[in-house]
C-alpha cells in the first residue's frame, strides 16, 4: 500500500490559483495523517478499511467517495474515535489521537451528519451553544459566537435563534448542524452525507455555502459523499476507494478527470468527464458580458435607444441596491413605458456558483445567458452560452495535461488487480457476508 508524503503541498488544482487561495489567509486546519490503518470489526473476518496510508493535508477539503460499503464512514469515524482501528495510527498535527481523551478530542472536531441530528427538544441556539458551553465558554461568548454562525451559515439570528429544529426547514435544519459543527472553532471537521437529506436546490446552495464558509475558515474538512459531482465541486482532492478502503486514486479532482488511474475510477467519475470540469471552474473566472442597465422607473424608451446604439438586444433593469430587477427585450422596452421590476424569476447566478450550475441556469433560461451578481446580490454582468461553450472546449484540451501532485496516491491497474485477487482466494468477499454486518451495532458512540 503507498503512503503519501506529510509534505507541505504545493496547490495546483484549477481552484488553487484562483481568488479564493489567495496566500495571506490563514490556515485554521490541521493535518490528519492515517498511517496503515486497518479495521475490522467484531465478529467479522474480514477489514472494512485495510491498511488506509493518507495525508490530508491542513486547511483542505477531501472528499472520501466509493460504493456503498467500502468504508468511507468507518474511515471518517475513526477519525473522532466514534470507531477504533484495530492496528495502525491515525494522527491530527502530529499527536496519535489515541493519546487524548475521546470526549476531549470530539470537542475539537466538528462532526456534520446528514439532516443536522440537532436535538429537537432544544432551540437553535442552544444546538448551537452544545460544545462551547461544554468548553465552558461565558454567556456573552457562547451567544456572540451562537449570532455569528447563524449570519455564517446564513440565517438571521434574531429570525432563527429561537427556534425549535421542527419550525425549520431540511435545509435550514442543515445549516444549523453546520453552524454546531463549526460552534468551538474546531481544526478539523467531519461530515458524512451532510446535504444527502435536501433537495438539489437546497443542495446546490449549501454546497456553495460551504464553499464561502471554507474560503473564510481554512478547515480541515473531511467529507463522505455517494455523490461524485459533489466531490468534484467541493474537494480540494478525492479519495476514491474501493472495497477494504483500498485507494483506487487520491487526487486533485482536475487529475482525477484529467487521468483516471484506472478502469474502476474511470467508471466511478462516468464517461462524461470533460463536462464535469464545469464543476471545477467558478463564474468568477470568466469573462462576463457588460450590458446596458436602466433603474426601476426609469424611461423604457430611452434604455431601448441606449441598448440599440450599444448593439444589445435587452436592458437589465436594477433596484436602489443594484440588484437585478428585470431582463427585458428592447421591443419590451419601448412597449412598457416605465421600467419595472420583472414578478418572473430572472436566471441569476452567484459569481461563486460553478460553470455547471451556471449551464443549467442557462439552460432553462430565454435570453442565451444569465446574470451573475456579486457581493450583496448585486449586478456584476452577464455570463454568455457562447463563453461556457468556448470555455468547455478550452478545459477539455487542458485536461489532457493534468500534473499529478506529491500527495496523490494512483495505484497501477497490476496492484488493484492483485488486491482483487486476494479477495477471491479469501472467504468470497472481503468483507465476510454483508448481511451479519449491521451498521448500527459496534462501537457507535
Ligand atoms: N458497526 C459495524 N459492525 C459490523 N460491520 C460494520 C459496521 N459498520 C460498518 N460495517 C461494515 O463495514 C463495511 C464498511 O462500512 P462503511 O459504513 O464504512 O461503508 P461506507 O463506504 O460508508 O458505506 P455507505 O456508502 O453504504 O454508507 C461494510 O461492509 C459494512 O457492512
Amino acid at each position: 500500500m503507498s503512503t503519501a508524503s506529510t509534505e507541505a503541498a504545493e496547490p495546483r488544482d484549477a481552484r488553487d490559483t484562483g481568488e479564493a487561495r489567495s496566500a495571506d489567509r490563514s490556515v485554521s486546519g490541521a493535518e490528519i495523517v492515517f498511517d496503515d490503518v486497518t479495521k475490522t470489526y467484531p465478529g467479522q473476518t474480514a477489514p472494512a478499511v485495510d491498511s488506509l496510508s493518507l495525508t490530508i493535508p491542513a486547511g483542505q477539503v477531501v472528499m472520501f467517495v466509493g460504493p456503498s460499503g467500502c468504508g468511507k464512514t468507518t474511515s471518517l469515524k475513526m477519525i473522532n474515535r466514534l470507531h477504533e482501528p484495530t492496528s495502525g495510527t491515525i494522527t491530527i498535527d502530529g499527536e496519535d489521537i489515541r493519546s487524548k481523551d475521546e470526549t476531549e478530542l470530539r470537542r475539537h472536531i466538528g462532526y456534520v451528519i446528514q439532516g443536522g441530528s440537532l436535538f429537537p427538544h432544544m432551540s437553535v441556539r442552544d444546538n448551537i451553544a452544545l460544545v462551547p458551553r461544554l468548553l465552558g465558554w461565558d454567556k456573552k461568548r457562547v451567544a456572540s459566537r451562537v449570532d455569528e454562525l447563524l449570519d455564517l451559515v446564513g440565517l438571521s439570528p434574531e429570525r432563527y435563534r429561537d427556534r425549535y429544529p421542527r419550525e425549520l426547514s431540511g435545509g435550514q435544519q442543515q445549516r444549523v448542524g453546520v453552524a454546531r459543527g463549526l460552534a468551538a472553532d474546531p481544526p478539523v471537521l467531519l461530515m458524512d452525507e451532510p446535504f444527502g437529506a435536501v433537495d438539489p436546490i437546497t443542495r446546490q446552495r449549501l454546497q456553495d455555502e460551504l464553499m464561502s464558509i471554507q474560503e473564510e475558515l481554512q478547515k480541515t474538512i473531511v467529507c463522505v459523499t455517494h455523490d461524485i459531482d459533489e466531490a468534484i465541486k467541493l474537494g480540494d482532492r478525492i479519495l476514491i476507494l474501493q472495497e477494504g478502503a483500498n485507494i483506487a486514486q487520491y487526487d486533485t479532482p482536475a487529475n482525477i478527470l484529467a487521468a483516471p488511474a484506472n478502469s474502476f475510477v474511470e467508471d466511478f467519475v462516468g464517461s462524461d468527464s470533460s463536462l464535469k470540469q464545469l464543476a471545477l471552474m467558478r463564474v468568477s473566472e470568466l469573462d462576463l458580458h457588460d450590458a446596458v442597465t436602466a433603474r426601476v422607473g426609469d424611461d423604457g424608451a430611452e434604455a431601448a435607444r441606449a441598448a440599440r446604439s450599444a448593439r444589445q438586444g435587452g436592458v437589465i433593469v436594477l433596484d436602489d441596491k443594484r440588484r437585478p430587477a428585470a431582463w427585458v427585450g428592447l421591443r419590451e422596452a419601448e412597449r412598457v413605458g416605465t421600467l419595472r421590476a420583472s414578478s418572473r424569476d430572472l436566471e441569476v447566478v452567484d459569481h461563486r456558483a460553478t460553470l455547471n450550475d451556471a449551464l443549467d441556469s442557462m439552460l432553462a433560461a430565454s435570453h442565451g445567458g444569465v446574470l451573475v451578481t456579486g457581493r450583496r446580490d448585486e449586478f456584476l454582468g452577464v455570463l454568455e452560452f457562447d463563453t461556457v461553450t468556448e470555455h468547455i472546449q478550452t478545459l477539455t484540451r487542458e485536461a489532457r495535461t493534468g500534473e499529478s501532485d506529491e500527495y496523490a496516491i494512483t495505484p497501477s491497474e497490476d496492484e488493484l488487480q492483485d488486491s482483487s485477487v486476494e479477495d477471491d482466494t479469501g472467504s468470497g468477499s472481503k468483507h465476510g457476508s454483508e448481511d451479519d454486518a449491521d451498521p448500527s451495532r459496534g462501537e457507535q458512540a
